[in-house]
């Protein structure tokens, strides 16, 4: 069934597990991850980019926002698992407002990169208009680093814990997603992963709200290797080890955002079954091995989290 995101991770912010963030840019990984959602018995969010958005609505917002939410909608009512639709690092208000009119469940405004006051305000603004449709709203705070289609900093700006308890009571945001040290993209961290835990702790302390980590593919090696055995040029991908992820949320994460993992297991699978059928010209076939291992990678992330079984 379709539900409000803030339904799914209040529960996981009581019950302290959390939920996995999907994001899709088409159908198959949508049928992958709702498929592997079943098949755990697990509440799922599934997460669009602007740039998903406009892909899906050949560069018109609210072609590319009304397609996601027919399809997610329209698959998710037949299910008997929680699963919401979400707006990802929303920025351009006209893509928000979109996702809003739409009916996504929520959205995300992320104006992470401006100075906190401004940050603050065009938050509370957002938080405003979309409560009065229904619809609940992520933020963030700090930056982080790492490139994805739509989405890149330069460098890592860690939240402030102090600033995130008066940016929470001030704007009445419903989840917070806090710069901890993650970064978007397959190519994270320099040397060891080094995810502020210490920080993390302060900012669940203060602001007591479901927390969102962004950048939190953790890259397997497995398809790694595979995607490369077949042609692909992934070197030095790192990703955030499953236990650092965990640890997160003992200490208060809700949200786990995860695209990069799907992108690199869809590939491995399309490319292995490209290259073993050399004759086949059916999408529907050779697409099937690709969205297996996007399946593996759902079920496997819904089983660690702890979001198993929490339908
Ligand atoms: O936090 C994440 C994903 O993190 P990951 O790269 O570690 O999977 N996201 O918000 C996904 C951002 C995707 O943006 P775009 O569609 O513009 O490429
Ligand atoms: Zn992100």
């Amino acid at each position: 069934m379709y539900v409000n995101t803030k339904d799914i991770l209040e529960k996981a912010s009581k019950e302290f597990y959390a939920v996995p963030a999907f994001n899709i840019n088409n159908l198959e990984f949508l049928i992958a991850i709702l498929e592997g959602a079943v098949e755990k018995n697990a509440p799922v969010i599934i997460e669009t980019s602007e740039g998903a958005i406009k892909y899906a609505g050949n560069g018109d917002p609210i072609r590319g926002a009304k397609f996601f939410v027919n399809l997610v909608k329209g698959y998710a009512d037949t299910l008997n698992i929680p699963v919401a639709l979400h707006l990802d690092h929303g920025k351009n208000l006209e893509y928000i407002a979109a996702a809003i009119k739409a009916g996504y469940s929520s959205v995300m405004i992320d104006a992470s990169h401006e100075p906190f006051e401004e940050n603050l305000k065009i938050t509370k603004e957002v938080v405003k208009w979309a409560h009065a449709a229904g619809v609940s709203v992520e933020a963030e705070l700090g930056q982080l680093a790492g490139i994805e289609d739509n989405v890149s900093a330069e460098e890592n700006v860690l939240v402030d814990p102090q600033q995130a308890k008066i940016f929470v009571e001030e704007t009445g945001v419903d989840f917070l997603a806090p710069a901890i040290g993650t970064s978007h993209g397959a190519f994270k961290f320099k040397g060891e992963a080094k995810l502020d835990f210490e920080r993390l702790e302060k900012v669940k302390k203060l602001t007591n709200i479901p927390l969102v980590l962004h950048g939190a593919s953790s890259v397997p090696a497995k398809y790694v290797e595979l995607a490369e055995k077949y042609g692909a040029d992934l070197g030095g991908a790192k990703g955030v080890p499953a236990e650092e992820i965990k640890k997160c949320v003992k200490l208060g994460i809700n949200k786990v955002n995860t695209d990069t993992d799907l992108r690199i297991a869809f590939l491995a699978g399309l490319r292995k079954n490209l290259t073993e059928n050399v004759k086949e010209f059916d999408p529907r076939k050779y697409f099937k091995e690709g969205m297996q291992f996007v399946k593996d990678v759902v079920m496997d992330r819904l089983e660690f989290l702890g979001a198993s079984g929490k339908a």
